[in-house]
């Protein structure tokens, strides 16, 4: 486990998630994780389309929460990625993530 992305958990139904903040994370169709106004360091970590961590929610006494785990060895100075998996939108979000089999969008 590399952190977890600590904020607060809102319910949230409707509204485009990723058009309201950047540090907004979703669990599952109800619940977002907000590191708008308190997170910590998780809430820095940029998207790969070439990452080496991913996400994965996970379930801790009946409570969701999100964990960053690595995919591999990462080595000092190296970036902390994972993928953010955004669902496809009509308003792109260009991906500047500079891997070779960069999908050239976040969303
Ligand atoms: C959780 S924040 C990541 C940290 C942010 N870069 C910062 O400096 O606070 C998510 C936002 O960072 C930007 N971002 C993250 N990864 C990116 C990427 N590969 N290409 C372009 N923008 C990216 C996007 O604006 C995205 O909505």
């Amino acid at each position: 486990m590399v952190i977890e992305y600590v904020g607060q958990s809102i319910r949230q139904v409707r509204c485009k998630y990723q058009t309201m903040s950047p540090y907004l994370f979703r669990v599952d169709q109800d619940t977002i994780i907000d590191a708008t106004k308190c997170g910590n360091l998780a809430r820095f970590i940029n998207h790969s389309c070439n990452p080496n961590c991913y996400a994965k929610v996970i379930t801790v006494e009946a409570k969701k929460k999100i964990v960053i785990y690595s995919r591999q060895q990462i080595g000092i100075n190296e970036e902390i990625t994972y993928d953010y998996k955004f669902p496809i939108e009509d308003e792109k979000i260009p991906c500047l993530c500079g891997a070779e089999n960069c999908r050239g969008t976040l969303n």
